[in-house]
């Protein structure tokens, strides 16, 4: 279970996050979303200590991972799709693939590692284009080949920040689709932001909204109601 309590979060003397309090429980699809600039990338740069200045507190299975390195942070379980998703693109697929296995407390961590063959019954096309380079695949085939690398890892809860953005409609759906499948059908806790409240809805149980550097209403998805939508997410 990941849970922070009263975040604060600064760039500089400038306090972007103001008393986030977030709690994701094993197994929970939670959707964070909110306007441009409400800081839910800086959550997400809280959680994986890539902020200078975090007040409150972050745990995870109930260890306080605030003072950890971000590398400790990801052999701790916590796993990250990066947004426009960090595929590195002179490496090939299959490199790229092995990229993910070294935050992997369980595997040999690159030298001599395997790749999971559960990675391409989810994903087919990464098996087909392994000697591939990333740079050469289209932006769906990219963002699937994203989240592959982060479940070699086996995380124990998986951050997205915005994965649908950018991708062709007909690919959004796919992604949708693995997305809801990883934490239906395999149990996966997953945080995602998004800017797609239908997406948010279709695959989430939890939602939170950011305003402002602020929680400003959480709750199940069965509450993310319109009037909601229009307060805090109507551009
Ligand atoms: N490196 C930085 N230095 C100073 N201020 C920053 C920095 N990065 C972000 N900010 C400010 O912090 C606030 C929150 O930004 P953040 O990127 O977390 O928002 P966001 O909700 O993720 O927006 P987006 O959807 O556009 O990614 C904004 O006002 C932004 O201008």
């Amino acid at each position: 279970m990941l849970e922070l309590e009263n975040v604060e979060a600064y760039y500089g003397d400038s306090r972007v996050l103001q008393g986030v309090s977030l709690s994701v429980k094993d197994g929970e699809f939670v959707s964070i979303l909110g306007r441009n600039g409400v800081g839910k990338t800086t959550l997400i740069r809280s959680i994986l200590g890539l902020m200078d200045r975090v007040e409150g507190s972050i745990q995870l299975d109930g260890t306080d991972i605030k003072r950890f390195k971000t590398h400790d942070r990801a052999l701790a379980g916590i796993g990250y799709v990066p947004q426009g998703r960090g595929i590195l693109p002179k490496f090939t697929v299959r490199q790229n693939l092995m990229l993910g296995t070294f935050a992997n407390p369980k595997s040999n961590r690159g030298n001599g590692a395997r790749i999971a063959e559960w990675v391409f019954e989810l994903f087919p096309i990464l098996r087909e284009f392994l000697d591939r380079r990333g740079g050469n695949l289209s932006g769906g085939q990219q963002q699937q080949l994203a989240i592959a690398r982060t479940l070699l890892s086996e995380p124990k809860i998986i951050l997205l920040d915005e994965p649908t953005e950018g991708i062709q409609p007909n690919i959004v759906e796919q992604i949708e689709q693995v997305l809801i499948d990883l934490n239906r059908k395999h149990g996966k806790t997953i945080v995602l932001i998004e800017q797609n409240i239908g997406f948010a809805r279709r695959a989430s149980q939890h939602f939170a909204i950011m305003d402002r550097g602020q929680v400003a209403a959480r709750g199940p998805v069965q509450e993310l109601t319109d009037q909601l939508v229009h307060r805090h997410l109507a551009v």
